[in-house]
């Protein structure tokens, strides 16, 4: 399969501080990405970095195999906080992006029928078409997300950032929302990079989950996860090699978050 991102030899640089080094990696058109790793390696300056808002101070980024130079205009992104416009309903969050940015903008009034029609398609497979006309304080926080969500696809995007989507969601409503973000990709087969903490989430929800090293970030390890048949249920969650796959991860990280003097010591006084 063709990639649709590749990131060959990146750095960034914010002024003196070299946030990623040396980062290599792909991501095959369709398919969904995790990156994991301790804090502050960069996984946030890697988004950057894809959706062009950031240039490598060295090596490439490239996107269908070119390199960009500047922003972006194929990715959908969803953050942590859904930020939700607290005045518009939820339809209405959903089709801003139409409303804004080209080339939609321009096709607003004519083609609203129709684009009323993707985002309450959108809206019925996160299961709140009924919630069309709500406005976000008569949401849960869970549910917000998945407006967020919404939003972030409605300009159908060939490539979905998603940065910590679930990291302020209780566990019951994150692992819900994984199910719906899976149902969603399993439906659109857009590209995916998902950027998260949770080790479980980015197993469940990813074809391959990309381990990121201490700062300088570069990708230390990739795993391949296709093994876990889709859609993915409560039973992944229970097989051995899945839990063996999150020690694995863990572990991994964990070194990577040891000082370097410690890291010394171990490697010299492990037989
Ligand atoms: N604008 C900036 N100016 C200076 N340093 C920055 C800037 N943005 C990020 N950094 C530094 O670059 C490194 C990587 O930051 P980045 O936010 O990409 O990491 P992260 O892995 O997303 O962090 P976290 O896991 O805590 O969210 C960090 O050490 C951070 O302090």
């Amino acid at each position: 399969m063709k990639n649709l991102v590749e990131l060959v030899n990146v750095s960034l640089s914010y002024g003196k501080t070299l946030a990623v080094s040396d980062l290599n990696m792909t991501v095959a058109a369709g398919s969904f990405a995790a990156v994991v790793g301790p804090s502050g390696c960069g996984k946030s300056s890697l988004m950057k970095l894809v959706t062009g808002l950031m240039p490598a101070t060295s090596g490439s980024v490239l996107i269908d195999e070119k390199e960009i130079d500047g922003p972006v205009n194929i990715v959908g992104m969803a953050f942590q906080n859904p930020n939700l416009l607290p005045w518009r309903t939820t339809l209405e969050n959903v089709l801003l992006p139409l409303e804004v940015v080209r080339p939609e903008r321009h096709q607003f009034r004519a083609k609203r029928k129709e684009f009323v029609e993707r985002a309450m398609d959108l809206l019925r497979i996160v299961g709140l078409d009924s919630f069309a006309d709500h406005y976000p304080w008569q949401l849960s926080g869970g549910m917000q997300q998945r407006v967020s969500l919404c939003r972030s696809l409605i300009h159908q995007p060939r490539l979905l950032m998603l940065d910590e989507p679930f990291g302020a969601l209780d566990a019951f409503t994150r692992e819900e929302l994984w199910d719906v973000l899976q149902t969603i990709w399993l439906e659109r087969k857009f590209t995916a990079i998902l950027v998260t903490h949770d080790l479980r989430e980015a197993l469940y929800l990813a074809d391959k989950v990309h381990v990121m090293s201490n700062r300088p970030g570069r990708v230390v390890r990739s795993v391949d996860t296709t093994e876990f048949a889709r859609p993915r249920d409560e039973h992944t969650f229970i097989d051995p090699k899945f839990n063996e796959n999150v020690m694995e991860l863990r572990a991994e990280i964990r070194a990577q978050r040891l000082p370097v003097d410690i890291k010394t010591t171990t490697a010299e006084t492990t037989p």
